[in-house]
């Protein structure tokens, strides 16, 4: 099975990854993609990756110059394989454990090799997937995802959101 998990841009789907993460330690191999703000505007500059290993890298900045542009944001794919790659790979050899993949969206998907493991990942039902989508199909490869038959779509919503943790966790119980 896989639950895949959308909603509005800030709606609070990396927040519930994080927590999912915390909750699931141990059991769950994988990356989660997060904001970072500039200290002392608290405005923000840029987007970092960090893997359930302990590695971390800032791999979309307003200061990167790039031909990958989302927004004013310079994307840097080799820094976001250099964590997410490693942990992906590790993860196709621990079929047990769930993979973690948040996020699925227009940054990520510029990396040719980030697109040819989810699809090992994503196409494969004996994979365990936890994965976060944006609302809209930004690639063909999120339309795919949003309508695998071995799925369970979950929109987050100011609702939902905070009742989604458990409901998540009890859903990984049929795993
Ligand atoms: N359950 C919640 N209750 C209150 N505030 C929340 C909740 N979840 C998230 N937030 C707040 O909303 C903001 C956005 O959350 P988050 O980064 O998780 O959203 P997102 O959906 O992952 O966004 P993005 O579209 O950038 O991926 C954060 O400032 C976070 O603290």
């Amino acid at each position: 099975m896989k639950i895949i998990i959308t909603g509005e841009p800030g709606i609070g789907k990396t927040t519930l990854i994080k927590n999912l993460v915390k909750r699931l330690k141990g059991k769950v191999i994988g990356f989660w993609t997060e904001e970072v703000r500039d200290e002392k505007t608290n405005q923000r500059t840029g987007f970092r990756v960090v893997s359930t290993e302990g590695k971390k890298s800032l791999f979309a900045s307003k200061l990167f110059t790039s031909k990958y542009l989302v927004g004013s944001y310079g994307v840097n794919v080799q820094r976001f394989e250099s964590v997410a790659l490693e942990v992906l790979q590790k993860a196709l050899k621990e079929k047990d454990k769930i993979i973690v993949i948040d996020e699925i969206g227009k940054m990520e998907l510029f990396s040719k090799k980030f697109r040819e493991i989810l699809e090992q990942i994503m196409f494969n039902p004996s994979y365990k997937v936890i994965a976060t989508i944006p609302i809209r199909d930004v690639h063909p490869l999120v339309k795919a995802i949003r309508r695998l038959p071995d799925g369970v779509l979950i929109e987050v919503t100011k609702e939902n959101r905070n009742m989604l943790l458990e409901e998540i966790l009890k859903l990984t119980q049929t795993f």
